[in-house]
């Protein structure tokens, strides 16, 4: 039995960590619909305290609920802890303290989580508490569920997708309008879809802590975000926006998680984040804005994509609503959600034996044989082509390169010994190509 004491035995009392751009909207819907979700939770589901970092910045919320002591409000009289501040410490000490006292934790907080929650499930799993975070990857989609409990029967090869909502706005307004970086990354901010340190969006640490979760969740294994490739977009230029046009695609900045079986048929999880050109007739390529998509494959299901708001306050608060609903309901009728599922242990393959394929845009002499000697080098590195185009201008041409898939050593290997090249005036763009055209 928890520890934990009701205000009547069935009230559900709430602790509200963080009322930014999510908290909000978490306390704006837990009011509005305080009925339906009482008939949902099968007992009022009470508001019961709001930490925020200045009370006095917060006219608009009830004074007697606010405190900016989040530390006391978590060990006062509530049943769950819904934490909506983000980043690893103090919030990490708080949500523990919860857990080992029986109190079920609900959070968006993917940066913790792509950490501790190893630990933090240990601690939930001792003390017989829930821990839910479905907010914490693509927003208002639900995903984590069909991966934690409608997939549990299946076994999943393959997760891919978009699953940060601000670079995808920004990709998306470079492509179709030519819009500038820098302004579109403020608009996205305006919009409450970036971090609180949007560096954390744009080089790709957000998307990482996503992907670190899903291969978790997907390969029933403990993958961290140190464990995952991680590529931002600030290197994406418009010069890779222009080639991926050319070619009839577009750069997307990807999460891609898989299942590895090696020739002796061990296997191994590869977890990565990077851009990547995607032909524009692939589902991926229409998702726009801050929307996030999802496909997942597995052995029995086959093919599942999943679409929506990936971020910003009311869609990601549908999820954190979900949850609540959830948490409660297993407080009142007994029982508990998911555990952690870990059991598979698989190894996180390095991301240079990845298999990827690469594709290189470079102004090279404009002469016989240039074309050959480039070749060459990819022979070199036992790099097959896919694809070559060329087109020449005044006293260069331009060389475009599709390669199939090669490990992603030999790939690197290959473009360093071609950027040194003579021949060579300037390797314009590498970007890693999925799909096929
Ligand atoms: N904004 C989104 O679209 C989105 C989507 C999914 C997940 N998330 C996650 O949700 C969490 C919250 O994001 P947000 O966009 O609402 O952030 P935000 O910066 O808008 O809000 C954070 C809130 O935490 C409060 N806070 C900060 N330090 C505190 C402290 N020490 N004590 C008490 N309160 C404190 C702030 O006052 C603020 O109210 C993060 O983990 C984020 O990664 C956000
Ligand atoms: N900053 C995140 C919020 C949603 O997790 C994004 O842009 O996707
Ligand atoms: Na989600």
């Amino acid at each position: 039995m928890s520890e934990v004491s009701t205000v009547d035995g069935r009230t559900v009392r709430v602790a509200l960590l963080g009322c930014g751009t999510v908290g909000r909207e978490v306390a704006r819907l837990l009011t509005e619909q305080a009925d339906e979700l009482a008939a949902r939770a099968g007992a009022p589901v009470e508001l019961a305290g709001i930490a925020v970092r200045r009370p006095d910045k917060h006219p608009e919320l009830p004074r007697h609920l606010l405190t900016a002591d989040a530390g006391a409000l978590v060990e006062s009289d509530v049943d769950v802890v819904v934490e909506l501040i983000g980043g690893i410490e103090p919030v990490r000490g708080w949500l523990l303290s919860a857990l080992r006292k029986g109190k079920s934790v609900v959070t968006a907080n993917k940066a913790l989580l792509a950490e501790y929650s190893a630990e933090l499930s240990e601690a939930a799993d001792a003390a017989g508490a829930d821990l839910y975070f479905e907010a914490a990857v693509a927003g208002a989609i639900p995903l984590l569920r069909p991966l934690r409990e409608s997939l549990a029967g299946d076994r999943i090869t393959k997760v891919m997708g978009i699953v940060n909502g601000t670079t995808n706005y920004i990709l998306s307004a470079m492509d179709s309008t030519g819009a500038n970086y820098a302004e579109t990354l403020e608009e996205a901010s305006r919009l409450g879809y970036a971090e609180a340190d949007p560096t954390a969006d744009v080089d790709g640490y957000d998307a990482a802590s996503k992907a670190a979760i899903l291969a978790s969740l997907a390969f029933h294994s403990r993958v961290t975000a140190s464990d995952v490739h991680r590529e931002g977009i600030a290197g994406v230029s418009s010069f890779d926006i222009a080639a991926a046009k050319a070619l009839g695609r577009t750069v997307k900045l990807l999460a891609i998680c898989e299942r590895v079986t090696a020739d002796d048929g061990t296997e191994s999880v590869s977890a990565r984040v990077h851009p990547v050109m995607i032909p524009r007739s692939h589902p991926l390529a229409a998702v726009g804005g801050a929307f996030n998509a999802v496909f997942v494959e597995a052995d029995a299901a086959g093919e599942l994509m999943f679409y929506g708001q990936g971020a910003g306050g009311a869609p990601t608060a549908s999820a954190v609503l979900g949850d609540l609903v959830a948490v409660a309901r297993n407080r009142v009728l007994g029982g508990r959600g998911p555990r952690e599922s870990a059991h598979a242990a698989l190894p996180v393959r390095p991301h240079l034996q990845t298999p990827t394929r690469y594709h290189i845009s470079l102004d090279v002499a404009d002469r016989p044989g240039v074309l050959a000697q480039v070749a060459h080098v990819f022979a070199a590195h036992e790099v097959s082509i896919a694809a070559v185009r060329q087109r020449d201008r005044t006293s260069t041409a331009s060389l475009v390169i599709v390669t199939h898939l090669a490990p992603e050593a030999a790939l690197e290997a290959t473009v360093e010994e071609i950027g040194k090249m003579d021949v060579v005036h300037e390797v314009v763009s590498v970007m890693r190509v999925e799909g096929e055209d």
